[in-house]
This record gives structure tokens, C-alpha cells and sequence, in this order.
């Protein structure tokens, strides 16, 4: 085992100029491209993490490498492909622009601090990113994983990538972890808000189903707190929306594999929902802070075609958090309140800040 080298140091020195408080927004990650051999490439790291497949490494490499490395990238790349922006994958694409936005709004609020993204899987890496950070001078980071309910298969797989680039460095920055945030008031009102600028556009439908994306439902028997969290997060938005419990569901999607998962499912929800004579529906999945594959193709392709196809009438997908200024801006105090007592102000470059906060204004509102 060997440490990474350290630039020189001269005792007595004071503290380098260039010290800095730094923050790495986390998300899932997304295929390169939307092609068989990128989905491949992209599928094998993320169904290796054992925080994601708990089966035991003999028999799931098996399945894995001799089943489902064969056929799933090229149904996954035909589903990427209907959701591709010019821009790259939607998931991308949003987790870099909050991680500018956030920096302006974090500026405005008077903290200088640097804001990253990076991939737990895919790239940039979690550890490229970390790299870099470091060799620009970064002492302190914290890791924002873009998840707000914590999972064992998504926020801990995170951590272990840190913790995993951590024990290869000599000098390790103070770095701090924000578990979740399902029931932060600020991320409960920005989901409210979206919800009601969409009713405010196209009116209210019967039922509003809240869909989460699942996980195995051992993990809950386990202790896993996601499930948990997920319904706190369900009934807080609820109460915000002024909502009685016969005007809503809460729902878990994209079920992997043959093992049961958290119920109720999204999909055979509202096949019945639409069969019991339900008309209309709006759709939100509180679970996803930008739109993806999982959300654009998943949700509003294939379960608003199973609806109406079910004698639905009107599917309303309500997109995710994605810009929203509401969202930014709690995510700026939410992370302002998790840097308490570090230094913000240690490297105020008078041109950055103003650079992020023409971004910030660009982007969307910065207050
Ligand atoms: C195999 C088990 C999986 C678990 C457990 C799981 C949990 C989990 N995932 C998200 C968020 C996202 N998942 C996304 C895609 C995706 N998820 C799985 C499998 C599991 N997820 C697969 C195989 C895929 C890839 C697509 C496919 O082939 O079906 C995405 C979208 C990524 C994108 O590029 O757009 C997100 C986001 C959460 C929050 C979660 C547990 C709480
Ligand atoms: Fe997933
Ligand atoms: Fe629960």
C-alpha cells in the first residue's frame, strides 16, 4: 500500500493561500452514451456494487456476466436512447447545472464555496472528483449525496466511494456526510411547489401518486431506513398540499430481478387505479431530484401508457426538482447549515463569486 504524495511543506508556513471549503454534490451516475457496449460498461460497475446486489459474489457473478451483461445493455440503451438530450444524459445534465446553481446561490447567501458533481458510477468518478478537489486546495469537503431518503444500496454506496478514495491519501481533507434529507422543510415546500405550479397549469386530477424508486424489501427487515423515509417524505408533502389520505398514493417503481420489493408497485397501481374507474391522474416521484431515465422513460412512457391503456384518460407527469428555484435555493440553506463552524470565506475571489452569481441569475432566480 502506498499514499498519494504531498505537495512540499516548510514548517511554519502559514495555512496554503488557496484553502478552501468545497462541497460534491453525488449522484447515481449514467451510461456515456446510450449504445450497448456504454450501457455494458456502465451496468457491470453499478450491479457489482455489493450495496446494490446482496447476493452472494459467486452465484450473482454467474447471473450477472453469463444473463444479464448479455441482454439488458441493449434494452437499456434503446430506453436511454428515447430520453437523450443534445446535451447528454438528463441525469447528467441536471446534476451539473445544480452543482453550478447551488454555487451561485450558496454566493449569494455570502458563502465562497466551490461545488462540484460527481458519479458513484460512470464518470466524473467520486474519486476523480475528489482528486481534483484536493489538488486545488480544497481542506474541507462535504459529501451531498443527491438522494433526500437514505438507502443502503444508493447514500452508503456513495460513502463507501469515499471512504474508499480516503484510505489511499496521506492528508485527508476534514470531509463531513449529509445522510438525507427526506423531511427537510425546505426540500417538503420545493416539492410542493412543483406540484401545485402544475395544478395551476392543467388543474387537478383525482389522485396525486407519489412513486419512489424501490429497493428489496428485505433491506427494510434489515433495517434499512429508506422505506421509512420514503412515507415520512409522502406524508409531509401531502400535508403541505392540503391533501386527505383518499386523494393520494404512495408507490415504489423500476423493480429489478424476480425478489420482492417495497409495495405497492407503481405500475400495477395504476393499472387498478384505472380499472377501479379512476380518470385522471398527476404523477411525481419525490424520490428523484432531477429527471432520468428512470422518471422521463419509466414514468412518463411506460406507466402512463399501461394507464391509459388500462382506461386512464389523463396521465400528468410532474417533473422533478431539477431547476426549481425553490429547490436551489433550500439546498443552499440546507448545505449552508451543514458547513456551520467551517470557514466559507477563505478564498473569496471576487471573480468567481461574481461569475456564480451570473450563473445562478442565468439559470434561474437566486434568491
Ligand atoms: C439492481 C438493483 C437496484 C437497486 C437496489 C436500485 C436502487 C436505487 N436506484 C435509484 C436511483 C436510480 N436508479 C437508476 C437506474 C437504474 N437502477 C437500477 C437498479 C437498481 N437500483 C438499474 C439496473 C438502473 C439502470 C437502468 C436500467 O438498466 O434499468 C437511475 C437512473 C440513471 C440514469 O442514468 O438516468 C436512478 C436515478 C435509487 C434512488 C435507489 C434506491 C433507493
Ligand atoms: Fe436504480
Ligand atoms: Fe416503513
Amino acid at each position: 500500500m502506498s499514499f498519494a504524495p504531498e505537495p512540499p511543506f516548510s514548517h511554519g508556513a502559514p495555512p496554503a493561500a488557496s484553502s478552501t471549503t468545497a462541497i460534491l454534490l453525488c449522484n447515481l451516475g449514467t451510461p456515456d452514451e446510450p449504445t450497448a457496449p456504454a450501457l455494458r460498461r456502465y451496468l457491470a460497475e453499478f450491479l457489482s456494487d455489493p450495496r446494490v446486489v446482496e447476493i452472494p459474489k459467486p452465484i450473482w457473478w454467474l447471473i450477472l456476466h453469463g444473463i444479464i451483461l448479455r441482454i439488458r445493455p441493449k434494452k437499456s440503451a434503446a430506453k436511454y436512447a428515447s430520453i437523450w438530450t443534445r446535451e447528454g444524459s438528463p441525469l447528467k445534465v441536471w446534476t451539473q447545472k445544480q452543482a453550478v446553481m447551488l454555487r451561485g446561490y450558496l454566493g449569494v447567501r455570502g458563502h465562497a464555496v466551490e461545488v462540484r458533481y460527481a458519479m458513484r458510477y460512470g464518470q466524473p468518478s467520486i474519486a476523480s472528483q475528489l482528486d481534483q478537489l484536493k489538488a486545488d486546495g480544497a481542506t474541507r469537503i462535504l459529501i451531498l449525496p443527491a438522494y433526500p431518503q437514505y438507502s443502503g444500496t444508493t447514500t452508503a454506496s456513495v460513502f463507501d466511494a469515499v471512504y474508499s478514495w480516503a484510505a489511499r491519501i496521506r492528508r485527508i481533507p476534514e470531509l463531513r456526510f449529509v445522510n438525507h434529507y427526506h423531511d427537510a422543510p425546505g426540500y417538503i415546500e420545493a416539492l410542493a411547489e412543483k406540484v401545485r405550479t402544475h395544478w395551476r397549469h392543467s388543474g387537478q386530477a383525482e389522485q396525486l401518486l407519489m412513486s419512489f424508486h424501490g429497493v428489496p424489501e428485505r433491506t427494510l427487515k434489515l433495517g434499512d431506513p429508506y422505506h421509512c423515509e420514503c412515507q415520512k417524505t409522502a406524508r409531509l408533502l401531502a400535508e403541505k398540499l392540503g391533501l386527505q389520505k383518499d386523494r393520494y398514493k404512495v408507490t415504489f417503481q423500476s423493480r429489478f430481478g424476480k425478489a420482492k420489493w417495497l409495495q405497492p408497485y407503481t405500475e400495477p397501481m395504476l393499472i387498478q387505479m384505472a380499472q377501479a374507474g379512476v380518470k385522471s391522474v398527476d404523477v411525481v416521484c419525490p424520490g428523484f431530484t432531477g429527471d432520468c431515465l428512470e422518471t422521463l422513460q419509466e414514468i412518463a412512457m411506460e406507466a402512463r401508457h399501461a394507464f391509459l391503456q388500462a382506461g386512464g384518460r389523463e396521465f400528468r407527469y410532474i417533473e422533478c426538482l431539477n431547476d426549481s428555484p425553490q429547490w436551489l435555493a433550500a439546498l443552499a440553506d440546507f448545505s449552508a447549515q451543514q458547513l456551520a463552524g467551517w470557514p466559507t470565506q477563505a478564498a473569496v475571489d471576487p471573480a468567481a463569486l461574481a461569475a456564480s452569481r451570473t450563473a445562478a441569475l442565468t439559470l434561474g432566480a437566486a434568491q
